[in-house]
């Protein structure tokens, strides 16, 4: 069988993050990737100057055209703008047994921009959240969902322990935005905590990292890998593509989708 992996995320014109990098990821990792487009945005390396959200049954329809012809292995969601499109999301995620789903809960841009309105924050919690496998959030994020703050690893393992109460079958939260010598990560699935530790690479080329990650482990999930292994597929792949991020625009370049293919044995 094809590996059948579904995006339902924003677009991203830059190419670097929604997307545009969840479809190089599936395609580098051997999945055939699908997209429920969201939103699109004007973007590049500097910022988002704007942001057209679809009608919420445009995605819900996208999900169900994908679901019941060609079918979805695993699928994940990264931008998804405002409650309404996040009710879309569930219920259809819902409708289509989509068991496989990993949340990468989107906020805000690199560059600042809102990507979720803020209003948006308890429908993620109550409708997606305990729909997912995985829940994806950077520091920022896991404070947004839990109301916790997070300086230390015990605070991560804090945060994690609340997301998986409020439904999520696991939790990796992403320490990239720390500034250690380390990017951890904090994997917890209800039983057991996991450090996923790569060195950090000194570099502001860090446009979609979150996407290009969460993307990595929906792939691993939709070819067979059980959960962690998928999770440490992911931190390899991202580690990669950050090792090798490209020096495109005057802002924070993108991610290097082919450099886990490429360069990960050397
Ligand atoms: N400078 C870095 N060096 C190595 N790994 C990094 C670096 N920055 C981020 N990572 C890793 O990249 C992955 C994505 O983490 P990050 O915290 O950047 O996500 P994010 O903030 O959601 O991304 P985005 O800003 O694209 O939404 C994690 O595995 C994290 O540890
Ligand atoms: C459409 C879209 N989705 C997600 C992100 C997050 O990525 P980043 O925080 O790296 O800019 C983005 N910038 N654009």
């Amino acid at each position: 069988m094809v590996p059948r992996a579904l995006t339902i995320a924003g677009s991203d014109s830059g190419g670097g993050a929604g997307i545009q990098a969840d479809l190089k990821t599936f395609q580098e990792l051997g999945a055939f990737g699908m997209t429920a487009l969201t939103a699109v945005t004007a973007q590049n390396t500097l910022g988002v100057s704007g942001v057209w959200p679809l009608p919420p049954d445009a995605v819900a329809k996208q999900i169900e055209a994908v679901a019941t012809d060609i079918g979805v292995d695993a699928a994940k969601t990264g931008m998804l703008f405002d409650s309404a499109i996040i009710e879309a999301v569930a219920e259809a995620v819902r409708r289509h047994g989509i068991e496989k789903l990993v949340v990468d809960p989107v906020m805000i841009a690199k560059g600042g921009a809102p990507l979720l309105k803020a209003d948006a924050v308890e429908a993620l919690r109550r409708r997606l959240l305990p729909q997912a496998l995985l829940v994806t959030p950077n520091i920022p994020e896991a404070e947004a969902l839990t109301g916790l703050a997070i300086r230390t690893r015990a605070d991560m393992e804090k945060a994690a322990r609340a997301i998986v109460a409020m439904g999520a079958k696991a939790v990796v939260v992403k320490g990239g935005h720390g500034d250690g010598e380390t990017a951890d990560d904090l994997f917890y699935d209800g039983a057991r905590v996991e450090v996923l530790s790569a060195p950090r690479v000194a570099t502001r080329n860090t446009h979609g990292t979150g996407c290009t990650f969460s993307a990595a482990v929906t792939a691993a999930l939709a070819k067979g890998e059980d959960l962690l292994d998928a999770v440490r597929i992911g931190k390899a792949f991202i580690t990669a593509a950050i090792r090798e991020a490209l020096n495109l625009g005057g802002g924070h370049g993108p991610t290097n989708h082919w450099a886990y293919r490429t360069k990960s044995g050397s």
